[in-house]
């Protein structure tokens, strides 16, 4: 049985962003986009679950580094001050944040994601932040397949962690394209599916002996479980450039970081 998707506004302000937004793509009257994939309610359920604690675990298993992985994400999309940018699959919000301090407040940010948990965890950080240029910030509750957004409404894209947790990636990566303006970039941070024995090999051990462990703990442990069967259902380095291009990119270039444990792709409209 789907579920309505639809940019449910998350805060008064998504409200005005779901009108900013360029007016949403028309659908026929009284039509609604139904997700009609078990799949998708699936992962909008776990990662609701994992809300509460996904913010301190991603510190503590990464020893931080993920912030690191992050603002190389953003640098490289390229979003600059007065940008109008997207930070798709925001989820509590952390490269909105850098997306935020980049674009100022002459700029807007919107952070989509389809988990109303992940969104309150993004809003209410937003709420316990004091830097003036975090109001720029809205989040809307819609979903990466069916974005809410006018063509080329966004000057950059970030989605991190994201793309591999899309049930359908070729059409995430063909709403991206069809809502940046030309010339500007997508920036997609994610696990890397490495080639190379040892990489994989390291990934696969710190995953099952210490992220699933820790995660157990919280009760969480086939929720993250469903990190190590994603990655290995991801795509190569490789894979992503291709399917950049197929989307109707101008250019795809991954790049491996964190030693290859990571990968970022930037792809050019
Ligand atoms: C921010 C990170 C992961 C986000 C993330 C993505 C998902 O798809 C999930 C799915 C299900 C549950 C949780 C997540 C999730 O948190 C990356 C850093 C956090 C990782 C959980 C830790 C990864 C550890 C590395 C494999 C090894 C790090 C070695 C060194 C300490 C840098
Ligand atoms: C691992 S989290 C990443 C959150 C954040 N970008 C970060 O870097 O920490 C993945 C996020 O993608 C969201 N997500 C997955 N599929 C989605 C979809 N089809 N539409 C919108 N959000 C989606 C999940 O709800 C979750 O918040």
């Amino acid at each position: 049985m789907g579920t309505l998707a639809a940019a449910i506004p998350v805060t008064a302000a998504a409200t005005a962003a779901s009108g900013h937004a360029g007016g949403r793509r028309r659908r026929p009257r009284g039509s609604v986009a139904v997700r009609c994939s078990s799949a998708a309610d699936e992962r909008q359920a776990l990662f609701s679950r994992i809300a509460p604690v996904y913010d301190h675990l991603n510190d503590v298993l990464s020893l931080g580094q993920h912030r690191t992985w992050k603002r190389i994400c953003v640098s490289w999309s390229m979003a600059k001050r007065g940008d109008r940018v997207l930070d798709l699959c925001c989820g509590s919000g952390d490269l909105a944040f850098l997306l935020s301090q980049k674009v100022g407040l002459d700029g807007e940010v919107m952070g989509v994601d389809f988990s109303g948990q992940q969104l309150q965890t993004a809003a209410s950080r937003q709420d316990q932040r004091w830097k003036a240029c975090y109001k720029n910030i809205k989040w809307i509750e819609g979903d990466a397949l069916d974005l809410p957004f006018t063509d080329r409404y966004f000057d950059a894209v970030t989605v991190g962690y994201g793309l591999r947790n899309v049930v359908d990636r070729p059409k995430a990566m063909r709403e991206i394209l069809r809502v940046l303006k030309p010339g500007s970039r997508a920036s997609v941070l994610d696990f890397n599916k490495s080639s190379s024995f040892f990489t994989a090999s390291l990934q696969s051990w710190a995953i099952d002996n210490v992220v699933v462990p820790l995660a157990s703990s919280y009760g969480l442990t086939e929720e993250y479980k469903y990190l190590k069967s994603s990655i290995s259902h991801y795509l190569t380095g490789e894979e992503l450039e291709k399917l950049a291009k197929e989307a109707g990119f101008s250019s795809g270039k991954h790049y491996e970081l964190g030693g290859g444990l990571m990968g970022n792709l930037v792809a050019t409209r």
